[in-house]
């Protein structure tokens, strides 16, 4: 049983802990919050011992009537891996604190790469985090990237792969982020760092990415081109993709024409907090012209990381490999949404099996 902690209970670090609280060969011991704000009554609700981020921000949890187990310092001392869902920044601030500890760690991708000893996304580069005492785990984008070019580069061979990230502005909880009345190239250099973070999990792949931030909260949107070694079919390449646990391939037909539908979509399947861990490729947009593909996929900012982060758990800190961890991962979790709309007779028992 791995005994884990997560420091920073906001829109990442609430999901992983209830991922690792799923599985069978984890122990969730607690989280962290520096604020005691409404965050620390979700962990109340799913009985999560709250531990302070912040040492001498302890009297302000008294005053506010919230019971702490212990300061960051005790939740380090009582895990076998800390996983750092701190603010963008802030994970590399914290990183002597859990070497001065002597606990392993895993940051997330809004870390710089030098941060850890290993990126990380299971489908490309699991073995990578075996052992090691420090893991990042790529951002939203960089993992929906890898994990759409990973099968697409053994398939067909990846000659150079040009994409255009659409960024969502903000979270949804996110009031104060923007822009709420353009769209805004973010960052206007290119390529944006997205291309070069894929690099560190498929470091010999050709991709250029430029990326934009739009006023949306819901989801980014990725246009894709790759152009491929050799020549694929849009047939080969929609079974290809369909037959990733991790993507699932929006049908055409069913009236989803973008992140508010897949979204209402996730929640009628009964995801908790709505979340997409998959990418959400259009199988309409699955477009081939000679040695050129083209697809359109969409990317759940908050969710598609969690999985991976189980993943890196499991590759620090046991012998599992990397099939049988992704299995437990999707299985415990429900990953690997499909859709029978266009493919088999819509049954209801069938379906109902599924849940
Ligand atoms: N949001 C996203 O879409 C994605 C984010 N990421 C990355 O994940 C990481 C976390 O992002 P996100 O969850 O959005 O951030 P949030 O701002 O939602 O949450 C951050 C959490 O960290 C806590 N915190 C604040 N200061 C400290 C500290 N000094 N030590 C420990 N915890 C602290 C906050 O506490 P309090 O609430 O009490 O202030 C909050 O609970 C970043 O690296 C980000 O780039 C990766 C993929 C997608
Ligand atoms: O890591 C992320 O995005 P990124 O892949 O564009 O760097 C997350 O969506 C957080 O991005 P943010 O820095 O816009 O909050």
């Amino acid at each position: 049983m791995t005994r884990v902690g997560v420091n920073g209970y906001g829109t990442i670090g609430k999901r992983v802990a209830d991922a690792v609280a799923a599985q069978p060969d984890m122990e969730l011991v607690g989280v962290t919050k520096a604020s005691p704000d409404y965050g620390v009554e979700a962990a109340a609700r799913r009985g999560y011992d709250l531990y302070t981020a912040v040492d001498d921000r302890t009297d302000e949890f008294a005053a506010a009537g919230v019971d702490l187990a212990g300061t960051l310092g005790d939740l380090l001392d009582a895990v076998d891996v800390i996983v750092d869902c701190a603010p963008s920044g802030v994970g590399e601030r914290n990183a002597p604190v859990y070497e001065a500890h002597d606990t392993p760690a895993i940051f997330q991708g809004g870390e710089d790469a030098a941060v850890a000893e290993a990126s990380f996304n299971a489908r490309g580069r699991y073995e990578a985090a075996r052992d090691a005492d420090s893991v990042r785990v790529v951002s939203c984008n960089t993992t929906a990237l890898s994990r759409l070019l990973a099968p697409l580069d053994e398939a067909y061979g990846v000659e150079k792969a040009r994409v255009t990230l659409v960024r969502r502005g903000g979270d949804p909880s996110e009031t104060d982020r923007g822009p709420i009345n353009d769209i805004v190239p973010d960052p206007a250099t290119v390529p944006s760092h997205h291309g070069p973070d894929v690099n560190e999990i498929l470091p010999d792949l050709a991709v250029d990415t430029a990326a934009l931030k739009a006023p949306v909260t819901g989801m980014h949107t990725h246009s894709v081109n790759v152009t491929l070694e050799t020549e694929p079919d849009e047939s080969g390449v929609r079974d290809l993709l369909g037959d990733e646990d991790r993507i699932f391939l929006v049908p055409e037909g069913a009236g989803i024409d973008g992140a508010g539908a897949l979204k209402e979509y996730a929640a009628d399947a009964g995801r908790p907090r709505s979340d997409l861990w998959e990418n959400c490729v259009w199988a309409e947009s699955i477009s081939v012209t000679g040695r050129d593909l083209y697809l359109f996929q969409n990317v759940h900012q908050e969710a598609d990381v969690v999985p991976e982060n189980v993943d890196a758990i499991r590759a620090m800190t046991t012998d599992v490999d990397a099939a049988a961890s992704m299995a437990r991962t999707n299985e415990t979790l429900g990953v690997g949404l499909r859709s029978r709309l266009g493919n088999d007779e819509l049954g209801r028992a069938e379906l109902a099996a599924d849940d």
